[in-house]
């Protein structure tokens, strides 16, 4: 037999029929939905009569329209569209009997973060979701796509999906990371040296003695920013650290099926002589905390260095710094590190999960927000909230005078009110730094939630390693 990668292992076992082509279709295992994307999707199977394939194998969670305030249940405390969103997905998911989260059950939150969570995820899988960061479910060695809403249908109608193979890219982070960094600094990093259309037609594998030693929030935050990168999918090969994640879960499989399943899953790896169209070696020894500086998520730089001039750049590239410069309103040659800021926001799929808030919680335990900062914390689920309020986390967030939320998507971006008025400056662990992301005129520095909690103490970006 052929050697194989991961993907190709994965692919193979998945693959229903290949056209001459090479357009094929998948079985899919996970299918997750969220309120923002299935709408049509569920009118479609309305339409022509149709009824969801596989119920069991497809849940739902509101999460990007919610607010993050108590009285949230209220359609008044939404705007309109939101409402009807969150109506529609409460509907559909009562009419087409599929499992769902509403927001009054503790186990809502994240699409992203609920699957692995509640034990939907896992390894070996093909994971859909009508959002690009699905490949979060990478990081237990699941196929995880993005899609667009008449894929949702046609998986909804059918529990496949059409799809051409793409290529394979290993990414490898060799050696220890420095003390202060985490896995959003080797992603951040990553992306910086490939930039968004560096993984384009790709599915990312990831590994490594730096990937190897993440825990699986670690690994989920660097899967998470795969699609930001511009590759199909990210990948971690599943291991005893992915075992020991899943064990117990409510929906992990149990008992016989457990050990049929490890059987399976032992054998998710990439083989040594596997050929790989592309890859990338970062040392994990030369990754500094960093922090983004544009208006892209490859616009990232170590936070000892200084903002950019756009001559810096060279071809298309200078014209697209200066208008990032000039949005962000920069001036090149300031240390980043003098750059104030006016809200910190923790939380997201990226980064909202309990390792996180333990993270900035640790930096953050004794000490204040400085004065004037409006600062949050947005737990990815309800239950990671709960277990941060028993770890006493959100005791610590709280006497540093953050706002202690309920789950969502929040101020990741601006569908619900939670968002930056035109100007603001805020150090965010989400993962997208657009222009308008966190709201209209808004300005975005993505960094990792120890990062964000050092410039909540401070106002302005900061080094981690001077708190530490
Ligand atoms: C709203 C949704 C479709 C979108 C996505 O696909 O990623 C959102 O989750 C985002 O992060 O921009
Ligand atoms: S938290 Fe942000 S990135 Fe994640 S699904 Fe929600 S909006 Fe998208």
């Amino acid at each position: 037999m052929s050697p194989k990668t991961l993907y190709d292992k994965i692919w193979d076992a998945h693959l229903a029929h290949e056209a001459e082509d090479g357009t094929s279709l998948l079985y899919i295992d996970r299918h997750l939905v969220h309120e923002v994307t299935s709408p049509q999707a569920f009118e479609g199977l309305r339409l022509t009569g149709r009824t969801v394939r596989a119920p069991e194998k497809t849940i739902a969670v509101p999460d990007h329209n919610v607010p993050t305030t108590p009285g949230r249940e209220d359609p008044a405390n939404m705007t309109e569209d939101s409402a009807i969103q969150v109506a529609a997905l409460d509907k559909n998911a009562k009419d087409f009997g599929i499992h769902y989260y509403p927001v009054s059950d503790v186990r809502q939150g994240i699409v992203h973060i609920v699957g692995p969570e509640q034990g939907w995820t896992l390894p070996g899988m093909t994971v859909v979701c009508g959002d690009s960061h699905t490949a979060t479910h990478g990081a237990f060695g699941a196929l995880a796509h993005g899609i667009g809403t008449s894929e949702v249908e046609h998986v909804l109608a059918t529990q496949t999906l059409i799809q051409k193979k793409s290529k394979n890219m290993k990414v490898e982070i060799t050696g220890k990371l420095a003390p202060g960094v985490t896995a959003k600094d080797i992603v951040l990093t990553i992306i910086g040296e490939t930039g968004t259309a560096g993984g384009t037609g790709y599915v990312i594998e990831y590994c490594g003695e730096a990937i190897r030693d993440l825990s699986m929030e670690g690994r989920m935050t660097i899967c998470n920013m795969a699609i930001e990168g511009g590759a199909r999918a990210g990948l971690i090969a599943p291991d005893e650290t992915t075992y020991a994640y899943v064990e117990g879960r409510p929906h992990a499989p149990k008992g016989a099926q457990w050990e049929a399943a490890m059987n399976w899953w032992k054998t998710l790896y990439s083989d040594d002589d596997a050929a790989w169209d592309k890859v990338l070696t970062i040392r994990g020894e030369d990754i500094a905390p960093t922090v983004t500086w544009g208006t892209s998520p490859e616009d990232v730089l170590p936070i000892t260095a200084a903002v950019p001039s756009a001559s810096d750049f060279k071809g298309g590239k200078v014209d697209a710094a200066q208008r990032s410069l000039d949005y962000m309103g920069l001036t090149a040659g300031t240390p980043l590190a003098e750059v104030a800021i006016d809200t910190v926001f923790i939380g997201s799929c990226t980064n909202g999960r309990i390792e996180d808030l333990r993270a900035a919680a640790a930096i953050l335990k004794g000490k204040k927000k400085k004065d004037g900062i409006r600062a949050m914390v947005v737990p990815g689920s309800g239950l990671v909230r709960a277990q941060a309020e028993e770890e006493g986390l959100a005791d610590i967030f709280k006497e540093a005078g953050f706002e202690w939320r309920l789950a969502g998507c929040s101020m990741c971006l601006a569908m619900n009110p939670d968002q930056l008025a035109p100007g603001e400056r805020c150090a965010a662990t989400s993962n997208r730094n657009f222009e308008g992301r966190q709201g209209r005129g808004g300005r975005t520095h993505l960094m990792s939630p120890a990062m964000a909690a050092a410039a909540a103490i401070t106002g302005r970006l900061t080094d981690v390693r001077e708190l530490m």
